[in-house]
C-alpha cells in the first residue's frame, strides 16, 4: 500500500511505499525534485539510495523509486507522479540471478576451483555477454542499468562491461557515439543528460572517485540509417577493443558484458528505399561482443525471430516491458541531445527545489559545474574531416549500374574557407593520436578506427584572419590533430 501525506512543511511530502512497488515521476522542464529515504530501503533503476541522503533529479528526468520490502520516502516539489504495484522487477531480478550464476561459474573455472553443483555441471562455463534488444521506448537502457547495478551491488567485486551502441543516447559522453566502460560503482539517474552517470573526461574532480573512463568512438549522427556501414564498423572495432581489454583481466571477464542497442535494431525503418540493416547490425553485435544471452524487451515477434536465428547457440529470453517506461517524443530527444552537449562542456548542475538549501544536499550532486576553455586557433592547426558525403542516399537507392564517387566510409577533408564546410557551430570529435607516429598522416578509412579523446565545438569562424574559436572541456593544444565532424550542432543555451 502507498500513502502520501503532507508533512506540514511547504512543498514537502512523504510517501509510504508497500513492498515491490515503485513511485514513478516525470519532471517538467525547469523543475527539479529532491528525494530521500526516511525508512526502509529503496533504489532507482538498481542503484540503492543511501539512508537520509537527498538525491536530486532534474532536466525533465523520468524515473522510478522502487522498493523490495517497503519504505518511506520524502520528496520536494513532485510533478507528475504515481505509485504502481505492477512492475517487472521480479523478472529482472531472476535474470540477474541467472547471470550471477554464470559469472560465479566462469570465475570458479578460471581460478581452478570446483564448480558449484547444479544441472549445468557439464556445460562449459562462460560469463554472461548479454545483448538487450527492444523497440523504441521499451526500457532497454533501464534494463541494462538495472542488471549492471545489481551486478555491481552483488558484493563480489564484479565490474561488468557496459556497452552503449545507441548513438541517439549520449551514454557517458555526447550523443553520436558508441562507447564501453567497465562499471565499478552503481550508475546513477539524476538527469537524462547523464543517463549512465558521469564520466571522468568531463566530471569534476569531486566526482572522480566514481568516475569512469569510457572507450568512445564517434559515429556523428543520432540515427542508424544515416550510415549503417559505419555503425557496423564501429561496433566491430569497439568489440575488438573490449575483447582485448578483457583478455588480460580474468575477474573483469567473468563479470561479463551488457550491450544496450538502438531501437532501430528491433524494427525496420519505415522508408521503403532504406535497406534493412538491422539483422546485419545485430549480427555485428553478436560477433563483436561474443554474445551468449539475448534479452528481448516486450516484443514477441522479435523474440521469435531471435530464437529462430540464434536460439540454437545461445539463450534468447523475452522479458516484460515496464508499464512505467515513458514514451519519449522527437522534440524531447532533441532537447536532451542539446542538454547532453551542454553538460559535456559545462557540467551538470541541478538547482535544488525551493525550500532546500545547498548545505542540506551536502555534496556535489547539485553543482557539478565545469569551466570549459575557449581558444582561437589558426585554420591549419587542426585537420577537419567528414565521413562520407553530407547527405548520402544508401547505395541501394542509386540507379542500377551507378557507382558513387564517394563511399559511406570515405573520410573527406574539409576546407574551413569554403562556404559550405558546415564547420561553424559544428560539434567535432578530436581523434586520439595514432599509436604509431608514422601513421599520423593517414586519412584513409583506418582513421575511422581511432577512438575519440574529446569533443570540441566551433563557436566562431573568422574567415579574413583564417582563425576559428573553439570551445573545449579543458585548455590544450590541438596542433596536428584530426577532428571529425558529424551532424550535431552546438547552440549556446
Ligand atoms: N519504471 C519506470 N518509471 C518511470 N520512468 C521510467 C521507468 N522505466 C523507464 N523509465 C523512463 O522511460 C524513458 C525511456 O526508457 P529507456 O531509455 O530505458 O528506454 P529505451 O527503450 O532504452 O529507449 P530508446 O527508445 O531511446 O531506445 C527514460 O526516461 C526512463 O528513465
Amino acid at each position: 500500500m502507498s500513502v502520501a501525506s503532507d508533512t506540514g512543511r511547504s512543498n514537502t511530502r512523504e510517501w509510504a511505499l508497500g513492498p515491490e512497488t515503485e513511485y514513478r515521476f516525470e519532471l517538467d522542464s525547469g523543475t527539479s525534485l529532491a528525494i530521500r529515504v526516511l525508512k526502509g530501503h529503496a533504489e532507482v533503476f538498481g542503484a540503492e539510495l543511501a539512508d537520509g541522503k537527498y538525491y536530486l533529479f532534474g532536466h525533465e528526468c523520468k524515473a522510478a523509486v522502487f522498493t523490495w520490502q517497503g519504505c518511506t520516502i520524502e520528496m520536494r516539489t513532485p510533478s507528475t507522479e504515481y505509485v504502481s504495484d505492477e512492475t517487472p522487477m521480479n523478472a529482472y531480478a531472476n535474470v540477474h540471478l541467472a547471470l550471477e550464476k554464470m559469472r560465479v561459474r566462469a570465475l570458479s573455472t578460471h581460478r581452478g576451483s570446483p564448480l558449484p553443483s547444479g544441472p549445468e555441471q557439464d556445460v562449459d562455463p562462460e560469463p554472461p555477454r548479454v545483448l538487450v534488444l527492444g523497440p523504441e521506448n521499451s526500457g532497454k537502457t533501464t534494463v541494462c542499468k538495472i542488471l549492471t547495478n545489481y551486478a555491481v551491488r552483488a558484493g563480489q567485486g564484479w565490474s561488468p562491461m557496459y556497452v552503449n551502441t545507441n548513438p541517439s543516447e549520449g551514454g557517458w559522453t555526447v550523443p553520436g557515439t558508441v562507447s564501453a566502460v567497465p562499471v565499478t560503482a552503481p550508475l546513477g539517474t539524476a538527469s537524462p543528460a547523464n543517463p549512465l552517470g558521469s564520466a571522468a573526461t568531463s566530471a569534476p574532480s569531486i566526482l572522480s572517485s566514481n568516475a569512469l573512463l569510457p572507450l568512445v568512438y564517434w559515429y556523428g549522427h543520432p540515427e542508424i540509417k544515416r550510415n549503417p556501414l559505419l555503425m557496423d564498423r564501429l561496433i566491430r572495432i569497439l568489440g575488438e577493443n573490449v575483447t582485448e581489454r578483457l583478455e588480460g583481466d580474468s575477474d573483469g571477464r567473468a563479470s561479463g558484458v551488457i550491450v544496450d542497442t538502438p531501437s532501430s535494431f528491433a524494427s525496420s525503418p519505415s522508408s521503403t528505399s532504406t535497406p534493412d540493416h538491422r539483422q546485419t547490425l545485430i549480427r555485428a553485435c553478436v560477433d563483436a561482443f561474443r554474445i551468449n544471452v539475448i534479452l528481448v524487451v516486450g516484443h514477441e515477434k522479435l523474440n521469435v525471430e531471435m530464437k529462430r536465428t540464434y536460439g540454437n547457440r545461445m539463450t534468447v529470453v523475452k522479458i516484460p516491458k515496464s508499464g512505467g517506461v515513458v514514451e519519449l517524443d522527437v522534440q524531447y530527444r532533441q532537447r536532451i541531445h542539446a542538454q547532453q552537449l551542454h553538460t559535456y562542456f559545462y557540467g551538470q548542475t541541478i538547482a535544488p527545489p525551493r525550500g532546500l538549501s545547498a548545505s542540506a544536499i551536502g555534496d556535489a550532486d547539485f553543482d557539478g559545474h565545469l569551466a570549459p576553455s575557449s581558444s582561437v586557433i589558426p585554420f591549419g592547426e587542426l585537420t577537419f574531416l567528414r565521413i562520407g558525403e553530407k547527405s548520402m542516399a544508401p547505395s541501394s537507392a542509386l540507379p542500377i549500374g551507378a557507382t558513387r564517387t564517394v563511399n559511406e566510409m570515405q573520410p573527406i577533408t574539409l576546407d574551413p574557407t569554403s562556404p559550405g564546410s558546415g564547420l561553424l557551430n559544428a560539434i567535432i570529435a578530436l581523434l586520439a593520436l595514432p599509436t604509431h607516429p608514422e601513421e599520423t598522416e593517414r586519412y584513409d578509412e583506418e582513421v575511422l578506427d581511432l577512438p575519440v579523446s574529446g569533443f570540441l565545438a566551433i563557436t566562431n569562424m573568422d574567415l579574413p584572419n583564417r582563425k576559428l574559436t573553439i570551445l573545449s572541456p579543458s585548455p590544450g593544444t590541438f596542433t596536428g590533430r584530426t577532428a571529425v565532424m558529424g551532424s550535431f550542432e552546438w547552440s549556446e543555451p
